[in-house]
């Protein structure tokens, strides 16, 4: 029997890429909704309660509306958007954390992590888990990623060369200055931190790739955590994870003359940690394919998870 599969938002930018990914799998059928009728509510209502597993790839307000439109009790869901995350009712879908694997296996409602989020929590939980971090630090992070996370609108800005001329897209920004970022609720809620990270996102002019850094200083951590000891925790956390790996220590092998490459986990679904560090200052950076581990990747992961399928099911190349 074949799972039957609906991926409501089939032609924004994480939806497409689900639909690739989907077509390497043999036990699963993707219906297709028309594309005239992608908004349509009654229509959407027919797909949404035919399928085993349906992926939200859509707007927070078109997420909420799908769920109201679920009448039944089999349909599983995986929701790419900002919607649930930090609802206790869905499950958070980051299997690299203990024991998250088993929630997500028996759950009837998934959430995919943001961006910026994946990265930031894979950092910061392992290292109060193994005391290194205190749950109080006063923590800051950036992230820097490309403008595909924005979504169609946001890729059609950088683009189409008139629209980012005029508004001269070229040059790297900062946003979400305010501190009103929306992922720091899910940053805190899954880090273990008892107080929001300050946290800045930079969004520059390319495609894809995301690196999110997280700088620790040593001196005000319990015995003095060094950045060796950052590395040797991380590596232990993530011993056995299939996408998540952690890089030697003082990677200076994977620099390009001594500066770091964001987009080499593109097209896959991997996430790196990279720890740097000297003389009690501690630099820890992850690097991900937004659309992959970030978004689209993430979200395949756990479908195969839920449906006990081999977890790398078309995700390994
Ligand atoms: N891009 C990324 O890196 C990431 C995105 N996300 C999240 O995933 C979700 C989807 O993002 P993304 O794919 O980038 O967004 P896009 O804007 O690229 O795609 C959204 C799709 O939803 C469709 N849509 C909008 N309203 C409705 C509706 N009422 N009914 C049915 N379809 C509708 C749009 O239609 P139309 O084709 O007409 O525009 C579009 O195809 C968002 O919530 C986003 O925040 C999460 C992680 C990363
Ligand atoms: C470049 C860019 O604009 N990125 C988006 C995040 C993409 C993402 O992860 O969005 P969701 O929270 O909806 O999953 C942002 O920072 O708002």
């Amino acid at each position: 029997m074949k799972y039957k599969v609906f991926v409501d938002g089939q032609e924004g930018t994480t939806g497409l890429k689900i639909f690739e990914y989907l077509a390497k799998l043999s036990d699963i059928e993707v219906l297709r909704i028309d594309s005239d009728k992608r908004k349509n509510p009654e229509e959407r209502s027919k797909f949404l309660n035919g399928a085993d597993i349906v992926f939200l790839c859509l707007p927070d307000s078109a997420a909420k509306e799908s769920i109201e439109l679920v009448k039944n009790d089999k349909t599983r869901i995986i929701n790419t958007s900002t919607a649930f995350r930090t609802d206790k009712n869905w499950a958070y879908g980051l299997p690299e954390l203990k024991n998250q694997r088993e929630v997500i296996q028996t759950a009837s409602r998934v959430s995919v992590p943001g961006c910026h989020a994946t990265g930031f929590i894979l950092t910061i939980r392992p290292l109060i888990e193994a005391g290194i971090l205190p749950e109080d630090y006063p923590v800051t992070c950036y992230s820097l990623t490309g403008y595909s996370g924005a979504g169609k609108s946001g890729i059609e800005e950088y683009e189409n060369s008139v629209l980012a001329a005029e508004r001269k897209l070229h040059v790297p920004r900062h946003y979400a200055l305010q501190h009103n970022h929306k992922h720091i609720p899910e940053m805190l809620m899954y880090s273990g931190l008892l107080y929001e990270p300050l946290f800045t996102p930079i969004k520059a002019n390319y495609a894809q790739g995301l690196a999110m850094s997280v700088p620790l200083i040593s001196r005000i951590l319990p015995k003095n955590a060094s950045a060796k000891d950052v590395h040797e925790a991380l590596s232990a956390y993530f011993e056995s994870e299939r996408f998540v790996h952690v890089m030697p220590y003082d990677s200076e092998a994977y620099l390009d003359e001594g500066q770091f490459m964001i987009s080499e986990c593109n097209h896959t679904n991997r996430l790196e940690i990279f720890v740097f560090g000297q003389e009690g200052k501690v630099n820890i950076i992850s690097r991900y394919d937004n659309l992959g581990k970030g978004a689209s990747g993430a979200a395949v992961q756990n479908m195969n998870i839920m449906l006990g399928l081999d977890e790398g099911n078309s995700l390994v190349n």
